[in-house]
């Protein structure tokens, strides 16, 4: 399929190769002051756009998109306080919107593994829960799109923490998120139980970014022919 690239950094080219693998064509590639682009017919040709951007930039590119009529695919992080716009978007104008905060299938059976496990600790409150995560030095965005999302299914499957918070232990409604930048971490995320006598860890480390850009292209390819707003529930059926 003809595939549009908006966000030509690390995500940009470790997609490239993935698509290009696939059979793919890269039809278009926009990257920061090249906005100019989204009204090309080299981008307009393109059957979906996938971006990787920064947070403060990706909802103006998903209008962008939009506004050629392009389905997106996104896996920008640290901007979801908009996403009841982008969901508008797709009811009342017929677009189409694929997010996940991690593309790679190993963190999708982490999410769902996280959300049983937590389910099973509602019936125990000795124990205390928290969470870490490491990513690389560049990261923009505290904590990472993908703790968020761990963070919001333990709250809802364990019961007896009403929010999370960022570095900051002690207060025993608020499940911390320890958040660590080291050297080219591509991302580990770590959820630890523990009680007096014993803790329970489990992790998810990524490898590389190999994982998250080939979730990205199947997400593309699943995009064709539907409309709305999609995820990784909707591709993989993993997490209910
Ligand atoms: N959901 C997932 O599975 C994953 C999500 N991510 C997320 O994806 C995002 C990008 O990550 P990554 O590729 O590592 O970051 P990079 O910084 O390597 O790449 C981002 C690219 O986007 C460009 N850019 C910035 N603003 C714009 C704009 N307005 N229009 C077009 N291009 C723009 C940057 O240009 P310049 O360098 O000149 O600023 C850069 O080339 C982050 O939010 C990250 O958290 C990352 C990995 C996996
Ligand atoms: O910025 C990154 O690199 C990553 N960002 C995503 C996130 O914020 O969760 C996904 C992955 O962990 C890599």
């Amino acid at each position: 399929m003809k595939i549009a690239l908006i966000g030509y950094g690390k995500m940009g080219h470790e997609i490239e190769k993935i698509a290009l693998q696939r059979g793919h064509e890269i039809v278009c590639t926009i990257d920061l002051n090249e906005t100019g682009k989204f009204d090309s017919p080299e981008f307009r040709s393109a059957e979906a756009a996938i971006e990787f951007t920064s947070p403060e930039s990706a909802l103006q590119n998903y209008r962008r998109a939009f506004a050629a009529n392009v389905p997106v695919v996104s896996g920008t992080t640290g901007w979801l306080e908009h996403l009841n716009e982008i969901k508008a978007a797709c009811k009342n104008e017929g677009q189409t919107f694929f997010y996940a905060s991690n593309f790679s299938l190993g963190v999708n059976i982490f999410y769902a593994l996280s959300n049983y496990l937590a389910k099973i600790m509602s019936q125990f409150p000795d124990y205390d829960v928290r969470m870490e995560e490491t990513h690389h030095i560049h990261k923009l965005d505290a904590p990472s799109g993908t703790a968020i999302t761990l963070a919001e299914g333990i709250l809802e499957n364990l019961g007896r923490k009403e929010t999370w918070s960022l570095n900051k232990a002690g207060n025993e409604n608020e499940l911390e998120i320890k958040v660590f930048r080291e050297g080219e971490v591509p991302g580990i995320h770590t959820v630890i139980y523990e009680s007096e006598a014993d803790s329970i860890r489990i992790t998810h480390d990524a490898k590389s970014r190999k994982g998250f850009a080939l979730g990205a292209v199947l997400a593309a390819e699943f995009t064709k022919g539907k409309k709305g707003f999609l995820g990784m529930k909707d591709m993989l059926n993993l997490h209910p």
